[in-house]
């Protein structure tokens, strides 16, 4: 892996049922960098975050993210993966019959960190996507984009280098869209690498990064200004 990168696929490949689905994909995602990831429905797109997070083995070739080699680290070796990795997917959602700081601490309980580190963190964390007021709500008492709010702060809480997001405007209304966009551009900025999948094309018009599309088992990039143009 060069120096400079936090992901790198090389010749990846991942077939299910005779169907190759990724094929010879080579990728990297640079440190500090900001990404997004299209394609169609059944592109790809999951089966490519599962094995960023060691949910999937490829059937061929070698990933690696942050430094660890993914495709051949011990069972043991997952949960310190994925402690490097702040993940904001849609079927990751908050413990509804928890507060939001108990759903924030409860990320932090479960890596083992110190308690008296547990409130300083917590508090933190709601502090950066502007929610400290809203720690004794309980998540149904949340707008859509609040929620995603907190998701967000409980995906920074382990300090991750890099963070996945699935769809993280998906449902959203253009306005709690344009401050979760503002929130992971501050995040971003603050040095952590961002790889975000998403259909919302308005959105990667409005805040363009480099965009990379899956498409037929393959990767290639495509300039987000073109997006949707037939
Ligand atoms: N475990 C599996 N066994 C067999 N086929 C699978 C499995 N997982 C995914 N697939 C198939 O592989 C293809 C890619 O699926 P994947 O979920 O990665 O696509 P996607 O781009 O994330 O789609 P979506 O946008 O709908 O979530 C699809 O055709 C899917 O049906």
């Amino acid at each position: 892996m060069t120096q400079q990168s936090v992901i790198e696929f090389t010749d990846v490949s991942v077939t299910y049922d005779y169907r190759p689905v990724l094929n010879e994909i080579n990728f990297s995602l640079a440190n500090g960098e900001f990404m997004y990831l299209i394609g169609e429905t059944g592109a790809g797109k999951s089966s490519f975050l599962r094995l960023i997070y060691r949910d999937l083995i490829p059937d061929a070739g070698s990933v690696r993210v942050a430094d660890f080699d993914v495709t051949s680290i011990s069972r043991k070796e997952i949960p310190y993966l994925r402690r490097r990795l702040g993940i904001v997917f849609q079927d990751f959602q908050l413990l509804p019959d928890r507060t939001v700081y108990e759903n924030v601490a409860f990320s932090l309980k479960v890596t083992g960190t110190k308690k008296s580190y547990i409130k300083q963190r917590v508090l933190e964390v709601l502090g950066m996507v502007g929610l400290s007021h809203k720690r004794k709500s309980m998540p149904e008492d949340l707008s859509g984009g609040e929620q995603q709010r907190v998701v967000i702060a409980r995906s920074l809480a382990n300090e991750p280098r890099i963070m996945l997001a699935d769809e993280p405007t998906g449902n959203l209304d253009p306005k709690a869209s344009a401050s979760i966009m503002e929130l992971l551009e501050k995040i971003n900025n603050r040095g952590m690498a961002v790889l975000m999948v998403t259909h919302d094309y308005d959105t990667v018009k409005q805040y363009p990064y480099r965009t990379l599309r899956l498409e037929n088992g393959n990767i290639s990039e495509v300039d987000p200004q073109k997006l949707g143009r037939n």
